[in-house]
């Protein structure tokens, strides 16, 4: 039986330092369900001497998320009574509170921070842990900025406040210095020191992403005897964020060979969760991120896309449905080959191709490809049309298909406060329509005028923006889910204009709809 990974969760509180991510209780609570949901062992739900609002959000976590005994709730304290108080009176709600508190251990805090000599900042550690144990029984002692600490007095620390009574022992990379190798090392010694001093006592890491080397560290600590692994949803935290919880899971799964340990992890769980931080937080993940980036499972390179048609484990060593995702995607761009633009062809129901046929489509795609970021579905109908019309006249492909699609082609967006108004110009083949419309606001206005001309019925789940570049040329690149009878479909565009771009997301999404209605004409 492999050796079992506590996995504590502190988006909540390292992750929410992050600037503009603040969460109000009811996002607080939300996501904690789901971080239950997903498996975490602990959440650190905030630190509730901050503030009342968060004061009252960790209460709230601990009160409904933390009723049961298979999750623990946790907030942050300085080694400060007033702190531990608030925290005490946060958590105290949940079946299974602990008190999380801090204090530096390295020469810089205990010098330059505190201002006082390394016996002083012991014995205020000592005090904290055993006044925490009078409230409650589980303690947690982090050693701040262990990293950069002096070895001896970061163990004489921890030996210490195991003493007074600490039951988990946080050891921090607080500014993301470590080195995988040498942190390795520093743990397996704690790990031995504390296995020999009381082994009922967790050892714990905390890592930052400072040199890109989080993930990288907490593994390394894993490796030598860490019992339990700090992280967040997507990374986020303080500066460059903390070890990201999905990196380090899927890592601990995908490299069973190395490791040999497990977590409780749901780790189909994953991409919802990353979903709702996101949102709630207002923080893009990064397209290629680890796990959950939008790229993390979408294949572009025609030599690619061929040695995964052929076998997924030729450029596949995570499985999509593992982390919650459909599938892997496809997407053809001009890199793409023969094969992926076969494949997906066959897809859409273009099954008995001639050589000649395809080779002659296949030109027509590499032309839009190189003209286009992304080839949509509806795009390859067009491009089959276009080539029968060229070449074979009377096929049954020759028609039919482009007069279907909409395209965009003008629209005039005026926001203010009163009435955030749009007008739009688009066409359905050769056909040209107008409307305009009033909305909530300028998006709002918009997608309803495209909505009253495309009489699609949608809803728009998630609509996100971000800018590929920087400067006067930078792009606007429109990402936006929709659902249409039940079913979710996701869009893109990217344009130097974000309301052209937002409408050329919300075509594209339509077309996708009218796509999947088709019943492609036999060849
Ligand atoms: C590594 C980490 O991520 S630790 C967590 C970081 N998170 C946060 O700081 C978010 C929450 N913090 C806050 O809301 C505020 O900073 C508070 C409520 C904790 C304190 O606010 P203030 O009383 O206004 O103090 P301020 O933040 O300006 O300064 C920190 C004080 O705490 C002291 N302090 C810092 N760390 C600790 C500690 N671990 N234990 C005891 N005292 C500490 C500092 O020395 C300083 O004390 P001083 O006023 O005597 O110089
Ligand atoms: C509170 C501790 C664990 C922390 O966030 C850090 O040291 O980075």
């Amino acid at each position: 039986m492999s050796r079992k990974i506590w996995v504590f969760d502190t988006t909540l509180r390292d992750g929410e330092q992050v600037p503009g991510a603040k969460l109000n209780l009811f996002e607080k609570v939300e996501i904690a369900q789901q971080l239950k949901k997903l498996g975490v062992d602990i959440i650190e739900a905030g630190f509730p001497a901050s503030s009342q609002g968060d004061f009252d959000a960790v209460k709230a976590v601990a009160e409904r998320v933390g009723n049961t005994s298979d999750i623990m709730i946790t907030a942050l304290a300085r080694a400060v009574k007033a702190d531990i108080d608030s925290v005490y009176n946060a958590v105290k709600y949940a079946q299974n509170p602990m008190i999380h508190m801090v204090l530096g251990t390295s020469d810089i805090h205990v010098e330059k921070k505190f201002s006082k000599s390394k016996d002083q900042i012991l014995q205020i550690g000592i005090d904290a842990v055993k006044y925490a144990k009078t409230l409650l029984p589980q303690v947690q002692y982090s050693t701040e900025d262990a990293s950069r600490s002096d070895f001896e007095y970061l163990w004489k620390t921890i030996e210490a406040v195991m003493k007074a009574g600490a039951t988990m022992i946080n050891v921090p990379d607080t500014v993301g210095y470590a080195e995988p190798e040498q942190w390795g090392e520093m743990i397996g010694k704690l790990a031995y020191r504390m296995k020999n001093t009381d082994d009922s006592v967790l050892l714990s890491v905390h890592c930052h992403n400072d040199l890109g080397m989080a993930t990288a560290n907490t593994l390394a600590a894993i490796k030598n005897g860490a019992d339990k692994v700090e992280c967040t949803i997507n990374g986020i935290g303080e500066r460059a964020g903390n070890a990201a919880l999905e990196e380090v899971v899927m890592a601990i799964k995908t490299r069973g060979d190395i490791y040999n340990v497990h977590t409780n992890i749901n780790t189909k769980e994953i991409m919802n969760t990353s979903r709702l931080v996101s949102s709630f937080m207002g923080l893009d993940v990064q397209v290629n991120k680890a796990i959950t980036g939008d790229n993390a499972f979408a294949h572009s390179s025609g030599i690619h896309q061929d040695g995964l048609l052929k076998s997924r484990d030729a450029y596949e060593i995570v499985h999509p449905e593992d982390v919650g995702l459909e599938d892997m995607e496809l997407v053809l761009t001009a890199r793409s080959g023969r094969h992926a633009v076969k494949n997906a062809l066959e897809k859409l129901g273009f099954t008995n191709l001639s050589a000649d046929e395809f080779e002659g489509i296949f030109e027509g795609f590499l032309k839009l490809a190189d003209a286009k970021k992304e080839v949509y579905d509806h795009d390859l109908y067009v491009i089959v049309e276009d080539y029968y019309e060229k070449h074979n006249a009377n096929h049954a492909n020759a028609t039919h298909y482009s007069e279907q699609f909409f395209s965009f082609d003008d629209l005039q967006v005026v926001s203010n406060a009163s009435f955030p108004s749009a007008s739009v110009k688009i066409r359905k083949g050769e056909e040209v329509f107008k409307s305009s419309a009033v909305g909530s606001g300028p998006i709002d206005a918009l997608y309803s005028a495209i909505a009253s001309i495309t009489n699609v019925n949608v809803k728009l789940i998630e609509y996100n923006i971000n800018s590929v570049s920087r400067g006067q040329e930078a792009l606007g690149k429109v990402k936006i889910t929709v659902e249409h009878e039940g079913e979710k479909f996701i869009a893109k565009a990217a344009d130097t204009d974000i309301l052209k771009a937002s409408a050329l997301a919300y075509i594209n999404a339509i077309n996708s709809i009218i796509v999947s209605k088709f019943i492609p004409i036999a060849n």
